[in-house]
C-alpha cells in the first residue's frame, strides 16, 4: 500500500522536474501500460507538471498526491475498466496536449479538464456495460436511466465526490467562475466517452474534418475535446501489436463475464458479451472499421503529426484481417482458447 507521504517525500522539485520514466515517455509509440504500478502515481504528477497545471493552478503536491491516490482507489479491478485502463487513457490525453501543441490551440482550463477527465472518466466501473445497467434494473439505472449514459453519468458523480473530499481538491486556488467551467467541463467530457455519444457527434467531427477546426467556435472547442477524450479512450488501439492483442483479451475476458451473469440471469446476452456466439476478431474489425478508425482519421485529418497515429490503427486493423482469416480457418466454435491471438 503505497501512502502518499512517501510518495511526496521523495519527490524534491528538481527530481520531479528531470524524472523521466523512458526517453519515449512523451512519445507516440510509447506503451503506457508497461509503467509499474509506483511509477503510474508518479507519472500522474509528472504529467500535470510537465504540461505546466501544476504552477498555473497553484496546486499543492500533497493535494495531486493525494487526488491521485483517491482516484487510483476509486477504480475496481474487473479485467479491462480498472486502473491500468485509466492510466493509459490519461498518458494518451498528455501525449495529445504535447505532441499536438494544444496549448495554444486550447486554454489551461481546457487541458486540465480534459487530463482529470481522462484519469477519472471510468471511476468505478463494474465491469458491466450501460445495457446491462438497465436490464439488469441496477441502482446506477434507478438513479440515471433516464437520462441515459448511465455510467457516464456515474464515473462524473464519483469525481465530483473525490474532488470534495477534504485535502483532495485540486482545483481548490481556482477562482470560482473558472472552478464552475472546469467542472462542467469535466461532466461534459466524460459524458462524451458513452460510444453512443460519440457515434451522435461523429457527423459533426467528420464535418470538422472536411472544413477545419474553427477554434472560435465554442461548440468546435467542445467537439475537439471529445474527440480527444474517444481518442484517448480507445488509445490501447494506436500501440503495437502486441498491446492491442493483449488489450481484446481483457475487454472480452469482461464481455464474455457480463455475458455468463446475463445467462445466469435468464437473460439473452448481446453476441458480444456470449463467449459461444462471438466471433472475436470479426468484432474487432467491425469496432476499428466503423468507430475508432474514422476517430482517428478525423483527428490525422487536423493534425499532421498524428497521421502516425492513425497508420497505427490501420496496421492493427489489417493484422485482424489475418488473425480472422486465421481463426476462420481452424474452425474455432468459441474464444475460450483466446490464446489463438498469435
Ligand atoms: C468509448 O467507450 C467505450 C466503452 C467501453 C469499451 Cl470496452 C470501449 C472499447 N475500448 N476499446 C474497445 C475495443 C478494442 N473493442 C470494443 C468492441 C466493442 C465495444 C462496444 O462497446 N460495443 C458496443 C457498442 C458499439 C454498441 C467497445 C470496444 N472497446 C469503449
Ligand atoms: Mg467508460
Ligand atoms: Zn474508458
Amino acid at each position: 500500500k503505497v501512502d502518499k507521504d512517501d510518495i511526496v517525500g521523495n519527490i524534491p522539485d528538481k527530481q520531479l522536474t528531470l524524472q523521466q520514466f523512458d526517453e519515449n515517455f512523451d512519445k507516440f509509440c510509447y506503451p503506457p501500460r508497461s509503467l509499474c504500478p509506483d511509477h503510474k502515481i508518479k507519472a500522474c504528477i509528472w504529467m500535470y507538471e510537465d504540461l505546466g497545471l501544476i504552477s498555473k493552478f497553484h496546486i499543492s503536491m500533497h493535494t495531486l498526491v493525494h487526488f491521485i491516490l483517491m482516484v487510483r482507489k476509486g477504480y475496481r479491478e474487473p479485467p479491462y475498466h480498472n486502473w491500468d485502463h485509466a492510466f493509459s487513457v490519461m498518458h494518451h490525453a498528455y501525449l495529445l496536449a504535447k505532441n499536438l501543441e494544444l496549448n495554444d490551440k486550447l486554454s489551461d482550463l481546457e487541458i486540465i479538464a480534459l487530463l482529470t477527465a481522462c484519469i477519472c472518466h471510468d471511476v468505478d466501473h463494474r465491469g458491466t456495460n450501460n445495457a446491462f445497467q438497465v436490464n439488469s434494473k441496477s441502482a446506477l439505472a434507478s438513479l440515471y436511466s433516464s437520462e441515459g449514459s448511465v455510467l457516464e453519468r456515474h464515473h462524473f458523480a464519483q469525481t465530483v465526490c473525490i474532488l470534495s473530499t477534504s485535502g483532495c481538491n485540486i482545483f481548490e486556488n481556482m477562482k470560482r467562475k473558472d472552478y464552475a467551467q472546469t467542472l462542467d467541463l469535466i461532466k461534459n467530457i466524460i459524458l462524451a466517452t458513452d460510444v453512443a455519444t460519440h457515434l451522435q457527434i461523429m457527423p459533426q467531427l467528420e464535418d470538422l474534418a472536411k472544413n477545419g477546426l474553427n477554434l472560435s467556435s465554442k461548440n468546435h472547442r467542445m467537439l475537439l475535446l471529445s474527440l480527444c477524450m474517444t481518442a484517448s479512450d480507445l488509445s490501447d488501439q494506436t500501440k503495437n501489436w502486441k498491446t492491442t492483442k493483449n488489450t481484446s483479451k481483457l475487454i472480452y475476458k469482461e464481455f464474455f463475464s457480463q455475458g455468463d451473469l446475463e445467462k445466469r440471469m435468464g437473460n439473452l446476452p448481446a453476441i458480444i458479451n456470449d463467449r459461444e456466439r462471438a466471433c472475436v476478431p470479426q468484432l474487432q474489425i467491425n469496432f476499428i472499421e466503423h468507430i475508432a478508425l474514422p476517430a482517428y482519421k478525423v483527428l490525422a485529418n487536423l493534425f499532421a503529426e498524428y497521421i502516425e497515429v492513425y497508420e497505427r490503427v490501420q496496421r492493427n486493423l489489417k493484422r485482424w484481417r489475418l488473425v480472422e482469416k486465421e481463426f476462420l480457418s481452424r474452425g474455432l466454435p468459441n474464444n475460450d482458447s483466446l490464446d489463438f491471438l498469435t
